[in-house]
């Protein structure tokens, strides 16, 4: 049967409810019976009136044997239904609500539920909802399906509407699942699924359908991710040579690669001397040296007569970046630019022109780079550094400035193999999972606020030994407005009450950007001692002078992100600390400070936090990019998402491009549905 029909067409709805339905986004038979309850409430059991227990919601039946009607203020009208059953008398209660009332007569049979109120031997049951008691009752006396609703629709209105579309006798779905995978996997029928996600005929029903819907989901997800890398949409790329100039660069550096980095920089090469366009992922803990990696990878572009670009979330990022790469390349020969949105007109124009006239060999910036107006010469390979920050069609927007040129994401925060798999899963990924030798381990204290002193005699003792520190901001309200105004008080505390002899610089995300990069310079050559900052310091800054982290409120950040916050001490030769302070003293608190204690590898916290804070908030405030389901939900259903995970792998491994004869609906779903839900995540 043809799902795609408009609803306009069917019989029942008619233009009214179409429009009502539209509000939900729903306009084919398809979105219709896709759209899932967000909850059940299960009201299946009756109750007889002698059982019932006071503040209990119940399904009773009865019979109606009288009518009450109060008026006990102006405007406010109480009808009180009487009803019977053979244990005793309950009054139904409803506020005006004379519209219900008004429906039925004594002597109706009718199955009602509402909350019990028990009180001087009387019961009545508030709240209610109330029905005849016909086998077709829609909403008593089952296990009802509680949907996400927006103004103008009642719950009760959809419940209609789907189950009179169910009940139709045409409504046969044909199974796109292959069979094997439908039975190796236990998966119920497809429209045994459907019907009892909407209708469920009991809980072990509804449990099957939902375990089937989930996995359905999961799998057509993470197919559709593995079937865009599996080469149906490789593009012919540039074939890039691995040359000896950067056997030079390398040994001009001042330290050696580590393993891990010499791993990722040789699956880099290798992508890039192929002549595929190159889709990878360099996943990498904190300080574990992902620029140098970058750079050399830039590098090989360049060595290959094509300019590369490198997009940084942040502009004391890209500047870092810049004078990084600046600082070794130079001396090749190879010409950096950089593109921010600080820059003057005059400035900027000046770049735009070598970077098209081809002068500019590596530009490096923020999103600045993507704007209309930045053209290039011969654009051979992209790099974006990010953090969940750029969105597919930001990285794509940037490839676009090239033919086809080679591109490569980086990020620093450590996920677990399962969710890289979904945020990621249409690249390959290489992970950089060492420290540069030498690296100290961070000792990481947690202690309440009230021992907050204790914390600044320590500061004191690391500038006294010339090092520098950095305190953190409690994480406020994703205003970047409120945010500065809680590091101005804070600097203002800490410079009165506190470190009124040392000298204290304050960074925040309002601030003009060249007075931030100011700030970041003097912070840079030990003219700051205590750098009082909100998160902006978060990824990529590198300052090794910096020894000791103070984090305030830190139950309030992410186990993530105080990794990541914690990442910019223990960048050099000196001992370095990270003490965090915490108002809240609850468990899931004192056990995720104790995590951050104990632990300084990322993929390990980033497992635990996931484990510890669960739904929704495992990435922080952060948009964390992972795409909208229906049905399925990452962190309730990580169990179902590792076996779908498993069987579209081996999907994927046996008939790579799914064209064998089993898989043909199944590719037909992937492409419908993923162009459907997962724009963001597509490759074109
Ligand atoms: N193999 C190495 N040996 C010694 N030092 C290294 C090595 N690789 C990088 N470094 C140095 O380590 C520091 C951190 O490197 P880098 O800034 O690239 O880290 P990162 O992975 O980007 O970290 P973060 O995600 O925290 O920004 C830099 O000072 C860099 O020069």
């Amino acid at each position: 049967m043809d799902l795609n029909k408009n609803l306009q067409y069917i019989k029942g709805i008619g233009p009214k409810k179409y429009k009502k339905l539209n509000k939900l986004g729903i306009y084919t038979l398809k979105d219709l019976i896709y759209y899932f309850p967000r909850q059940y409430e299960d009201r299946s059991k009756f109750k007889k009136v002698f059982n019932l227990v006071n503040e209990e919601k119940v399904s009773i039946r009865g019979i109606i044997t009288g009518f009450e009607k109060h008026e006990p203020k102006k405007k406010m009208i109480i009808n009180k239904i009487q009803v019977r059953d053979d244990t005793g008398y309950i009054k139904l209660v409803f506020f005006n609500q004379k519209y219900i009332v008004n429906n039925f007569k004594v002597g109706d049979n009718i199955v009602a539920y509402g909350k019990v109120k028990k009180e001087y031997g009387k019961t009545e049951l508030l709240n209610c909802e109330i029905e005849f008691d016909t086998k077709s009752a829609s909403s008593i006396g089952k296990i009802v399906p509680i949907y996400p609703l927006t103004y103008g629709i009642s719950n009760k209105e959809l419940i209609n509407i789907i189950q009179s579309v169910l009940k139709n006798q045409d409504l046969k779905i044909d199974e796109y699942i292959p069979m094997d995978i439908v039975n190796k996997n236990k998966l119920c029928d497809l429209n045994f699924a459907i019907k009892n996600i909407h209708n469920p005929q009991n809980i072990q029903n509804l449990k099957v359908a939902l375990y089937r819907l989930v996995y359905e989901e999961f799998l057509i997800l993470q197919l559709g991710l593995l079937y865009l890398k599996s080469g149906v949409v490789d593009k012919e790329g540039i074939k890039f040579d691995k040359k000896d100039g950067l056997k030079e660069i390398i040994e001009s550096l001042p330290f050696s690669l580590t393993n891990a980095q010499r791993r990722s920089l040789d699956d880099i090469l290798n992508d890039m001397n192929s002549n595929k366009v190159m889709n990878r992922l360099v996943q990498g803990d904190v300080g574990s040296g992902k620029t140098v990696v970058a750079l050399l990878s830039l590098a090989n572009a360049v060595l290959n007569s094509y300019q590369a670009a490198m997009m940084a979330p942040t502009e004391i990022l890209a500047e870092q970046h810049f004078n990084s790469l600046q600082e070794i390349l130079s001396k090749f020969d190879i010409n950096i630019g950089l593109l921010v949105g600080s820059l003057t007109k005059k400035q900027k124009m000046a770049v735009l022109k070598k970077v098209k006239e081809g002068e500019i060999d590596i530009l490096i910036g923020t999103h600045a780079l993507i704007e209309d107006g930045v053209e290039f010469k011969k654009l051979g390979m992209v790099i974006t550094d990010e953090q969940h920050r750029f969105g597919v069609r930001q990285r794509n927007k940037l490839s676009e400035k090239g033919d086809n040129p080679d591109i490569l994401v980086m990020t620093a925060t450590p996920i677990p193999r399962t969710l890289a798999l979904i945020l990621y899963g249409d690249l390959d990924i290489s992970i950089i999972d060492e420290l540069p030798p030498g690296r100290q381990i961070i000792d990481t204290f947690a202690i309440a606020k009230e021992k907050r002193l204790r914390a600044y005699n320590f500061v004191r003792s690391q500038i006294e030994l010339g090092r520098q520190v950095y305190i953190v901001c409690p994480l406020v309200e994703e205003s970047e407005v409120i945010k500065a105004k809680a590091a101005v008080d804070l600097l203002e505390e800490l410079e009165t009450e506190h470190f009124s002899d040392l000298r204290l610089e304050l960074l925040h995300g309002k601030m003009k950007a060249s007075n931030k990069d100011e700030i970041m310079k003097k912070f840079k050559n030990g003219e700051v001692d205590i750098l009082v900052s909100t998160t902006v310091i978060e990824v990529g800054v590198n300052v090794p002078n910096a020894t000791l982290m103070i984090i305030e409120n830190a139950e309030r950040f992410g186990l993530a992100q105080l990794h990541q916050l914690r990442g910019r001490v223990g960048r050099g030769e000196h001992k370095s600390y990270c003490i965090l302070i915490y108002g809240s003293k609850n468990e899931v608190t004192f056990e995720r400070m104790k995590t951050m204690e104990q632990t300084t590898d990322g993929f390990k916290i980033s497992e635990k936090d996931l484990e510890i804070r669960g739904p929704g908030e495992f990435f922080g405030t952060r948009q964390h990019g992972l795409p909208e389901l229906k049905i399925a939900n990452i962190f309730k259903h990580m169990k179902i998402l590792k076996e779908a995970q498993m069987e579209a792998q081996c999907i994927i491994q046996e008939d790579e491009k799914l064209n064998l004869d089993k898989n043909k609906m199944l590719k037909e779903e992937i492409i419908n549905r993923f162009e459907e839900k997962l724009n963001d995540i597509t490759l074109n």
